[in-house]
Parts: C-alpha cells; sequence; structure tokens
C-alpha cells in the first residue's frame, strides 16, 4: 500500500566521522558543549528522530524532542522506543560528561519505566539524564523524560560500561 503522500518527511545528515574523531580528543564535557554550540554536528540519530542535546553540566545532560505523528506505533500513541532512545541519549550523555579525554563508554543495560503515554501531540519533551554513581569502570545513571509541564512521562535507570585505551 502506497504511503500518504501528504504525510512525508525528508531527512538529512552530516557525516558523523569528524565528531567521532572530536570525541577522542576533548573530554567529555567540552566535546558534548562543543556540539551544543553547533561546533560539530548532532549524530545521524538526532536527525532521523529529531531530537537535540540542550545540556551538558558535570553528571548532568539534557534532550529534548518535538513528537510527532511520524513517532507514532500502530496504538495511537507514540512507540515507547522514542523515550527509550532520549531516555539512553541522556543517561549515556550524562555519563560521558565526566569522563576524560580518551575515555569512551557504552550503555550496558538500560531500564525504561512508562509512566503515562507519549502522544504526537503532548509537545515538547525534555529526557533529563543524571550519574548516580561513577566509577573506574561502572557508572550507574539514572533519567527522566519529562512534558512541558514537568510532569514524569518515563523514568529509566542504566549502566555504562567505562572503556579505558
Ligand atoms: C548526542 C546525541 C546522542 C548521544 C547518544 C549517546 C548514548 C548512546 C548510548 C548507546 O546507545 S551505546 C549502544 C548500546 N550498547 C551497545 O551496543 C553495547 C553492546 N555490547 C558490547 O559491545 C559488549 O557486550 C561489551 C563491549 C559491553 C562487553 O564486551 P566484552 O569484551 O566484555 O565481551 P565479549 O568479549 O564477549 O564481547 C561480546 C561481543 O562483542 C564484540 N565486541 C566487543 N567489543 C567490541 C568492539 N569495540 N567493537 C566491535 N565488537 C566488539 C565481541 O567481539 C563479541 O562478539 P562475538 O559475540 O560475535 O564474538
Amino acid at each position: 500500500m502506497a504511503p500518504d503522500p501528504d504525510r512525508k518527511r525528508t531527512i538529512t545528515w552530516d557525516d558523523p566521522k569528524p565528531p567521532l574523531a572530536a570525541s577522542r580528543e576533548l573530554d567529555g564535557l567540552a566535546f558534548l558543549r562543543a556540539m551544543i554550540a553547533g561546533d560539530y554536528p548532532p549524530p545521524p540519530i538526532s536527525r532521523l528522530m529529531n531530537f537535540w542535546l540542550v545540556s551538558a553540566d558535570p553528571g548532568e545532560a539534557v534532550f529534548e524532542c518535538d513528537p510527532g505523528e511520524y513517532h507514532d506505533n500502530p496504538l495511537g500513541m507514540v512507540h515507547g522506543g522514542l523515550a527509550c532512545t532520549l531516555l539512553d541519549s541522556a543517561v549515556g550523555c550524562a555519563a560521558h560528561t565526566t569522563l576524560a579525554q580518551g575515555v569512551g563508554y557504552t550503555s550496558i543495560d538500560l531500564n525504561v519505566s512508562y509512566l503515562r503515554p507519549v502522544l504526537s501531540t503532548t509537545g515538547v519533551l525534555r529526557a533529563r539524564g543524571r550519574v548516580v554513581k561513577g566509577g573506574q569502570r561502572v557508572i550507574f545513571a539514572e533519567g527522566v523524560l519529562e512534558d512541558a509541564a514537568g510532569r514524569a512521562l518515563a523514568t529509566a535507570t542504566s549502566s555504562l560500561l567505562v572503556l579505558r585505551p
């Protein structure tokens, strides 16, 4: 079945290699702040799902997203994967802010609780990530997804493996 021609998005994205190289030259906080300042483009996933990093502070990071109908699942609400993506990004970047130059990370788990539905009409979402405990090998972090009124829509906990050279 052909898609509705009145419902379409055009997505462009930037070469992710330059920011990847920069991420290896800067400490985590400096890299994320440079991305917010526009020195480096956001990663392709940001363009695809339409979310962006708005702040990075030691142990904290915040993303925003304006959900649309193109995020909907077949049940009349935004797919839970969007909340997962926003929370994964927020807790990941919160962890990244604490890492020195040359130290990487990867998330090794993400547990999400969906407290309230997200609708395409909900308005701008805000995902806040926070480091609960740093460490030499594992960083524990938590996040909350809120609507514009500050109501919690979803929460998450995550563990992030520190990757030292
Ligand atoms: C600004 C906007 C957005 C910002 C978003 C930022 C947040 C993003 C957060 C994420 O989404 S991170 C992505 C989700 N997490 C992952 O993909 C982690 C996947 N898991 C792994 O890579 C490994 O399990 C892990 C490195 C955590 C542990 O590896 P171990 O070394 O302890 O176990 P093992 O040696 O058994 O490796 C498991 C498999 O991973 C492979 N592997 C490990 N390290 C690798 C590596 N560096 N590159 C490629 N493959 C690797 C390894 O070869 C092996 O493959 P096989 O099973 O086929 O043999």
